[in-house]
């Protein structure tokens, strides 16, 4: 039988860079992740694709798959609905390759209730003016949604202590290099790898 895949959840403010890191993840040569692409009722951005960024749903869409439980956690982030469908996740663990999830810090909450063994990382920004700088930066929300964004940001850091690892994204490639040294060490917890070691002697 094959061994599971890691459960990774990668949270922080909006805007701190968690996308952007998260692409410069998946972009290197032995990246071995797969990426859980979340439900949103959010609006698509100019650029996004439905079914690459997000599953873009109405908001009856998103409560008929909350009432269906397809949804191994879902939250409501300024004014939408966000939330990861459970049987990719479930699937992609079974298969034994690692999932990645880029979700806000009540969903994670609700996926470390359920996958305690989850690896569990929060992005921080190097100082909540240099968070705002990048979401006004990045031009995609209005000075209301900022406010409301930056309000969420400052919650969300005080609850960093349910996290494994805390990464400050000051500069991407070192964000990145951090993340790939935690899964790494995370693959030869002797919890995850025992089993393994134990059939081996037995075969021997
Ligand atoms: N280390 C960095 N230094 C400077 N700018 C950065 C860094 N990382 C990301 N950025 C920039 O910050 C902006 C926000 O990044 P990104 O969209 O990846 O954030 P996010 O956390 O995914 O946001 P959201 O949760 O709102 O989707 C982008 O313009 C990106 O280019
Ligand atoms: N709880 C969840 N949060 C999610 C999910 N997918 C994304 N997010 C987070 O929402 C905010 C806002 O995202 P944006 O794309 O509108 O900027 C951000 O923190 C995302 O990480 C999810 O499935 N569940």
């Amino acid at each position: 039988m094959k061994d599971k895949g890691i459960l990774i959840v990668l949270s922080g403010p909006s805007g701190v860079g968690k996308g952007t890191v998260r692409k410069a993840v998946f972009s290197r040569p032995d990246a071995k992740f797969e990426y859980s692409i979340s439900m949103t009722t959010r609006k698509p951005r100019e650029g996004e694709v439905d079914g690459v960024d997000y599953f873009f749903k109405t908001r009856e869409e998103f409560e008929d798959l909350i009432k269906k439980g397809k949804l191994l956690e879902y939250a409501e982030y300024v004014g939408n609905y966000y939330g990861t469908p459970v049987d990719y996740v479930k699937e992609t663990l079974e298969s034994g390759k690692d999932v990645f999830l880029e979700i806000e810090v009540q969903g994670a909450k609700q996926v470390r209730e359920k996958f305690p063994e989850g690896l569990f990382i929060f992005l921080m920004p190097p100082s909540l003016e240099e968070l705002k700088n990048r979401i006004t930066g990045r031009g995609t929300e209005s000075v209301e949604l900022i406010h409301d964004r930056m309000e969420a940001a400052r919650k969300e850091i005080e609850l960093t202590s349910m996290y494994d690892y805390i990464v400050v994204n000051d500069d991407v490639e070192r964000a990145v290099d951090k993340i790939y040294a935690i899964v790494q060490a995370e693959h030869c917890r002797s919890e995850r790898v025992i089993d393994q070691y134990i059939k081996m002697l037995e075969v021997e």
